[in-house]
């Protein structure tokens, strides 16, 4: 079975959220004459590229990255394609992924994923939908773009759906040229203990024939 990395490449001039922090790399020793060793040091974002959202992301009194249960990022999932609807992912768009049982759903709403220059006018997801794929026992939900809610949301909407239906969040995945259809995922977060968010190396294994 093919394996598929959904991750985009952390490099300085990634695309990062209006505001937040560059990715950055720089040398710490390099291998030379007296040194045998090349060693970096990163600054980044939690929310830097493909990344998962810890509740304490929208919540404050919720659980950091290194706490999260890791049962959400591995297993079972569906990869959605969207690209046909409008500016907020709506119920009747994902009524498709209703059609057989789904723990997992990622949403393909880029045919090609801008891993050049940042996007303000990314798909947003609205809360019913949300709500409704919780109700069909859905515990993780994914999407190309940098944000479940808008850009400019100042209310979190979306996240606070997912904050009460106690479901996980993927961002910034990087689904060009993945074929709808059932795929075991593999995303685990890195365990920063204490953070609101943490790069993931998100993979594809499949698809599975249904
Ligand atoms: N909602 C986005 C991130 C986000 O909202 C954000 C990320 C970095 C700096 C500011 C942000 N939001 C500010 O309103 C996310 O979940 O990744
Ligand atoms: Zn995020
Ligand atoms: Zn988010």
């Amino acid at each position: 079975m093919k394996l598929w990395d959904i991750t985009q490449p952390l490099r300085p001039g990634l695309p990062v959220w209006p505001g937040d922090t560059a990715y950055r790399e720089e040398r710490t020793w390099q291998i030379d004459e007296n040194c045998p060793v090349n060693v970096s040091k990163v600054t980044l974002s939690t929310h830097s590229g493909t990344h998962a959202d810890a509740p304490l992301h929208y919540d404050p009194a919720g659980l950091p990255s290194g706490q999260v249960d890791l049962s959400f990022y591995l297993g079972p999932c569906v990869v959605l394609d969207v690209t046909g609807a409008g500016r907020v992912v709506q119920p009747t768009d994902i009524a498709p992924a209703f059609e057989q049982p789904v723990e997992r759903l990622l949403l393909k709403t880029y045919e090609e994923t801008p891993l050049e220059q940042w996007d303000e006018e990314f798909k947003a997801v609205a809360p019913e939908s949300i709500d409704a794929l919780s109700a069909a026992g859905v515990r993780l939900i994914g999407t190309d773009t940098p944000s479940l809610d808008p850009q400019t949301s100042k209310t979190m909407d979306a996240h606070h759906a997912v904050r009460r239906a106690g479901m996980a969040i993927l961002e910034g995945l990087v689904l060009d040229n993945v074929p709808e259809g059932r795929y075991e995922l593999i995303a685990l977060p890195i365990k920063l203990a204490n953070l609101d968010a943490a790069p993931v190396r998100a993979v594809l294994r499949g698809p599975i024939p249904s």
